[in-house]
């Protein structure tokens, strides 16, 4: 008996990314992106991993389709990887990248699968981070520009876009914090990244509007819920700061058309406020289909008068938690999705990643009985069953990951698939989450 129905036409689904799967760095005519360049680094990834084979996809990505089919997985989220289109991110093409895509895609449609793609998670061409990166306005062109031609190429094979993957990653962990690619540490560098992220997705949209597809475009963002540590005035105010931080200063430019004033005033005082017009603020607010989500835990924050420059700083509770330390909060999707809801008018909401890294072992009987990721994934269903009984758009939810995959900074030391990847022989082992999984689509919903 199925006691969390879904709506009807809810999208069950699986998520992944290019560099995170597909390997082959260097086949075929793709040019080096900036992870590429990032992992050949000593020192930047843990044990110097990189992503040169990671699960080897883009030569087995038939076998693991059809590992989606038998499991009745009926959407998959996935992204291309801009320097296998455009080597050297504009200008001249690589028709064996459009060539795989165009398989990969053909694949999954002919399975019954319904594509979702991302056409940014983080893998800029190097040759564009070696005129600035998203620092410079030309790249926003370029983006704009590959991403006409997948939309000429695919647009009529693809339902669901997603023009860009957590720009709040790419600006805070790629430029300002440095632990991701292209390891950049300063937040004025940061946050005019991110206003030309955001540019580059307004443009888009509009241009994915002026092509007449049928499809649904949007960005996905990784939003959290903010917790102050104590009901103080400084912990309180922290937690609003952070709040603003990480996901107002996105939400309010793309939906509300402009930045958040309190956050603009605080930007401008510790003087990393990012050069903007009235126009740019348009185009970043062009119309959305959805908003894209990712969410893993909350935050707790307090005042921390040390903490540059924000002067918050995160506590480390002693809670449950997964094994990239962030802790099991299941609530705080439910209070994410109800936020949303009541301070965007109600916009139609896509869960682009939600998952659990665990450390998987494959038992004596050659199985994986990740029973903790089951228990993380139903809670977290369970609270995204409460947030559509209360009125929330919520329309579809692609579980993070389909494999276990290159999780950047952490290399292959940490496990989100559903299906476990032996990295030394390329076996895929189907645990015991993507079992459960199966039968919560076949239901659609959860039965306990
Ligand atoms: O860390 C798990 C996944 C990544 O593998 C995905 O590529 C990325 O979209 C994604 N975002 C988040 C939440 C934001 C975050 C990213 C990286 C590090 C810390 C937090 C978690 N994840």
């Amino acid at each position: 008996m199925v006691k969390y129905k879904f709506p009807d036409d809810f999208i069950w689904g699986v998520a992944t990314s290019a560099y995170q799967i597909e390997g082959a760095y260097n086949k075929d005519g793709k040019g080096e992106n900036i992870w590429d360049r990032f992992t050949s680094i000593p020192g930047n990834i843990y044990k110097n991993h990189n992503g040169n084979v990671a699960c080897d996809h883009y030569h087995l990505y038939q076998s693991d389709i059809n590992i989606l089919k038998e499991l009745g997985i009926k959407n998959y989220r996935f992204s291309i990887s801009w320097a296998r289109i455009f080597p050297d991110g504009y200008g001249k093409v690589n028709q064996k990248g459009i060539e795989y895509y165009r398989r990969l895609i053909n694949a999954l449609l002919d399975k019954g699968i319904q594509p979702a793609i991302t056409l940014y998670h983080w893998d800029l061409p190097q040759e564009l981070q070696d005129i600035g990166g998203w620092t410079n306005k030309k790249v926003v062109d370029y983006f704009v520009e590959y991403a006409e031609l997948m939309f000429k190429e695919f647009g009529d094979l693809v339902p669901i876009w997603i023009t860009h993957n957590e720009p709040w990653v790419v600006s805070i962990l790629g430029h300002a914090w440095g632990v991701h690619a292209p390891g950049i540490k300063d937040y004025k560098i940061a946050l005019k990244v991110a206003h030309n992220i955001l540019l580059s997705h307004g443009k888009v949209v509009k241009l994915y509007r002026s092509m007449s597809l049928k499809g649904k475009i949007g960005i996905t963002l990784n939003l959290s819920s903010i917790h102050s540590a104590t009901d103080s005035e400084k912990d309180l105010l922290a937690a609003k700061i952070y709040d603003g931080f990480m996901n107002r200063w996105f939400l309010d430019a793309i939906l509300k058309g402009s930045y958040p004033e309190d956050m603009k005033k605080l930007y401008n005082e510790l003087n990393i406020l990012p050069q903007f017009s009235d126009d740019d603020m348009k185009i970043i607010n062009e119309r959305i289909d959805f908003l894209g989500i990712n969410y893993y835990t909350r935050s707790v924050v307090k005042y921390d008068e040390n903490a540059y420059p924000l002067k918050v700083s995160m506590l480390d509770l002693d809670n449950p938690k997964t094994d990239m330390g962030w802790e099991i909060y299941p609530k705080g999707l439910y209070e994410l999705l109800i936020n949303l809801h009541k301070n965007y008018d109600g916009i139609d909401i896509l869960i682009t990643e939600n998952g659990a890294a665990f450390n998987d072992i494959v038992n004596y009987k050659g199985k994986v009985v990740d029973d903790y990721r089951i228990d993380y994934l139903y809670r977290h269903l369970l609270e995204a069953y409460r947030a559509i009984c209360d009125g929330v758009n919520l329309k579809g939810y692609y579980l993070w990951s389909f494999l276990d995959n290159f999780e950047w900074a952490e290399g292959y030391s940490k496990r989100f698939g559903i299906v476990f990847v032996d990295y030394n022989t390329q076996k895929r082992i189907i645990k015991d989450s993507a079992y459960w999984y199966s039968d919560v689509i076949k239901n659609n919903g959860i039965t306990e």
